[in-house]
């Protein structure tokens, strides 16, 4: 701890002081999270857990580890400082005005990024929310908090209980289903849709209906004036089926979107999407026969003359054309050229069941009984049911909110969870929810990515039993 001299405080929570610091070697500035330690084993263990999952991050849009160590009962890690804050402060800070869309694209490809790292290393983040995403000084994303993290197929009782805050929990959270890697990108979703509207996109008065609209998929439209693309891939993110929505590498590689956020993912990830994508070479027969090819093509083309149609001219003008055999240059370049293999052209051009988009659009529409039809095999899609069960939605209507005020613990944090950070006031008109559903069904509607789903917690969290515990009093006799 002499290593480090005290700042100021920059948050204090019952169990964590999160504090700025100087390192006397360096000068440079870190955050120091004291978290105080339980007494019991378990729980220490778990205490633990962000220290070890940070301390294997190592990537541009991941808070850097510095160190860890324990001292007087406290845990200490020792992070990089974002100085720039976190996003929610930042969109706070926007007021009404809106970010532009550049901005946007660079923190969602950065945020996607760091969060796609995590996964590949079989984490789920469980608290991906705006006020755990951090900008440096120069405006780099960071990933932090990994607080709530759980490295997956650990401990089944750790599963058990979702830690999230609830204006970012997925539909599968509160359905009690098991959560993925797609209920981080649901998470992600929501931030998304911050930055692009400064609101949450799923606002209630009351826990039942806040629960209704995420279970629904129930938003407000963006703004009109924001690309296709991410009206899109928003559409697509808060799919209730998690098998329908993308996972991170989808959403970085292969979706409607990828094309405007691979500009601003960092040098770094570009390369690794390189090294993914399977290289494969012509070999000098098929090279031969591609450049034969565009010999003939040539010789056709320069048999009418360039030009004179659009010119009004009649003189001839005589193109360069290839010898009959192409020369070793053109063979010696084809050789080497890098050939997009047909899994490379289902990345860019189709969607994960192996349909174009115009054919699976057709399929889409052919089929109103959710079958697809793919190389003449129909499939059945499989449906979440459409709501919450109704067990918990007759709980939830008997709770009074002030109680839920306390339910929030059970996300570790203190405010009242119907006011999100970003909410005007506490009471909410668009409660309301089937209008606000998304227009433009056949354009804009998202294909089933069941392959896409990397991984799955085996034990569903139990919000049912979080909830009775919450109101003991509640008669299950009266449900
Ligand atoms: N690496 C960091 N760089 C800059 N600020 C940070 C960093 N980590 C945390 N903070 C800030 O420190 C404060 C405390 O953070 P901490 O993660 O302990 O709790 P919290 O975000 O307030 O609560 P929660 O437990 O709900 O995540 C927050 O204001 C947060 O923005």
């Amino acid at each position: 701890m002499e290593r480090y001299s005290i700042l100021r405080v920059i948050g204090e929570g019952s169990f964590v002081r999160a504090l700025l610091v100087r390192t006397r070697s360096s000068q440079e500035e870190h955050v120091l999270k004291e978290i105080r330690l339980p007494k019991s084993h378990s729980k220490l263990e778990d205490s633990r857990r962000e220290a070890i999952l940070l301390s294997r991050m190592k990537h541009p849009n991941i808070v850097a580890f510095r160190e860890a160590f324990e001292v007087d009962g406290l845990l200490c890690v020792v992070m990089e400082f974002c100085s720039g804050g976190d996003l929610l402060q930042r969109i706070k800070q926007q007021k009404s005005a809106q970010f532009c869309v550049n901005d946007i694209l660079r923190w969602f490809s950065q945020m996607c990024a760091g969060a796609r790292y995590i996964h590949d290393k079989r984490v789920l983040h469980r608290d991906l929310k705006s006020k755990n995403i951090f900008l440096t000084e120069n405006g780099t994303v960071k990933v932090g908090d990994f607080g709530s993290a759980c490295i997956l197929n650990s401990s089944k009782a750790y599963a058990q209980t979702y830690v999230g805050t609830p204006y970012y929990v997925a539909p599968e959270i509160w359905e009690n289903k098991p959560y993925n890697n797609k209920s981080d990108v649901w998470s992600l979703g929501c931030v998304l849709y911050e930055l692009c509207t400064l609101r949450h996109p799923f606002q209630a008065s009351s826990w039942k209906n806040l629960i209704l609209k995420v279970c629904r998929g129930s938003y407000p439209p963006l703004p009109r004036q924001l690309p296709y693309e991410l009206h899109y891939l928003v559409k697509h993110i808060f799919k209730t089926n998690p098998k329908d929505r993308p996972s991170l590498n989808t959403i970085l590689t292969s979706h409607r979107v990828s094309k405007l956020l691979r500009p601003y993912s960092p040098p770094e990830v570009t390369e690794v999407e390189e090294r993914r994508r399977p290289m494969c070479r012509w070999n000098r027969d098929e090279g031969k026969k591609v450049a034969d090819l565009l010999g003939e093509k040539s010789l056709i083309k320069t048999s009418t003359f360039e030009g004179s149609e659009f010119h009004g001219e009649d003189t001839a003008r005589p193109r360069k054309q290839w010898a009959l055999e192409p020369s070793d240059s053109v063979m010696e370049v084809l050789a080497n050229a890098s050939l997009m293999s047909s899994e490379s052209m289902v990345s860019m051009n189709q969607n994960p069941t192996g349909c174009t988009h115009e054919v699976a659009d057709t399929c889409f529409k052919l089929d109103p009984c959710q079958h697809t039809l793919f190389k003449g095999e129909s499939i059945q899609r499989r449906r979440w049911e459409k709501d919450p069960p109704e067990e918990l939605l007759l709980l939830l209507e008997k709770a009074e909110v002030f109680r839920a005020f306390s339910t929030f613990l059970i996300h570790k944090a203190g405010d009242d969870p119907l006011i999100g950070p970003l909410s005007q006031n506490h009471s909410d008109d668009t409660d309301g929810s089937e209008q606000e559903k998304n227009v433009d069904e056949h354009r804009l509607e998202p294909r089933s990515d069941d392959e896409d789903t990397d991984f799955e917690e085996e034990s569903s969290c139990n919000w049912m039993e979080e909830v009775e515990k919450l109101w003991p009093c509640t008669e299950t006799s009266d449900l």
